[in-house]
């Protein structure tokens, strides 16, 4: 049967490899840097540019569809999530390391049907590598099939998160006593991309365990949730809940800009989830 939305999936990926194009050239001219909620939250006219290229470009193709834009956002479009097909695009995630040229900045497009992920991709520009998902057919990565890791024991994990833009010191206290907690788990480190759908990525690569963090907004996970789920990974809220319903929209439904989500490793019940031997070798080790 004729997938529906593949024709979308395809010009999706096209249009976060173009975009891709535009940051990597930007990467060569001075980068005129504005902030958002303060002065440490960071944004581009390239990350204004390309989230007008993606969504002219889906305009012209798909005239019905809508969409969340992190930047539409921004300038004061609705944030909220209805059955109609829509796409969900952070133009540049990790504005701050584009700024830096710090090499991990992803183009990120979700596309949402009836309030549920079809398809996600996250083009990693800089380190050229095309992460995919359509739903129910598995993950990729520059075509590669991808899988979580099977590490079953967190002692044996590495943990990814972000430390946001907030830098009230009272909230940064609350971040550095969870790091604290986590570090004397123990784990056997912590990381951090600088850029959501990255650190998702990395989970569903099977070199990060999981990623946690609170704050995220909808169009900073909604493809890498996906991209993570159809890896064999699961998300959750922090209590523990499915968060797919707050990383599909959930919470822009109800006009909230910002999800509370951890995404985890854990071998999904699917038999077909290949057995990934390096956790094998650590489980025996
Ligand atoms: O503003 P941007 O570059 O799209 O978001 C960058 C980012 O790192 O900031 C958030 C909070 O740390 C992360 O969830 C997100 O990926
Ligand atoms: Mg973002
Ligand atoms: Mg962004």
């Amino acid at each position: 049967m004729a997938d529906l939305w593949q024709n979308a999936m395809d010009h999706a990926v096209a249009a976060a490899r173009r975009a891709g194009q535009v940051v990597r050239e930007a990467l060569l001219d001075d980068r005129k840097v504005m902030t958002k909620s303060s002065s440490v939250d960071l944004v581009t006219q390239t990350d204004q540019k390309v989230e007008q290229l993606i969504i002219q470009s889906v305009k012209e193709k798909f005239p019905t569809h809508r969409f969340i834009g992190e930047e539409s956002v921004a300038a004061g479009e609705p944030c909220i999530l209805t059955d109609d097909p829509t796409w969900i695009v952070d133009p540049i995630d990790g504005t701050t390391n584009f700024v830096h040229a710090f090499p991990f900045v992803a183009v990120s497009i979700g596309f949402s049907v009836n309030k549920q992920m079809e398809f996600g991709v996250v083009f990693s520009c800089l380190e050229d590598k095309m992460f995919t998902a359509r739903r129910g057919s598995g993950a990729f990565c520059n075509g590669e099939p991808l899988q979580v890791s099977g590490q079953k024991d967190i002692q044996r994990s590495i943990i990814a998160t972000e430390f946001g833009s907030n830098r009230d010191p009272e909230v940064v206290d609350k971040m550095f006593s969870s790091l604290r907690n986590v570090l004397c788990i123990p784990v056997h480190g912590m990381r951090g991309a600088g850029t959501a759908a990255i650190n998702m990525c990395l989970v569903a690569s099977g070199c990060v365990e999981a990623y946690y963090e609170i704050g995220m907004h909808v169009w900073d996970l909604a493809a890498s949730s996906l991209i993570v789920s159809e890896a064999g990974g699961v998300l959750m809220d922090v209590e523990g809940k499915d968060a797919r319903a707050s990383a599909d929209g959930g919470d822009a439904r109800r006009g909230a800009k910002s999800v509370r989500c951890a995404c985890v490793f854990r071998r999904s019940g699917r038999s077909d989830v290949p057995t990934d031997r390096r956790s094998q070798q650590q489980n025996h080790r």
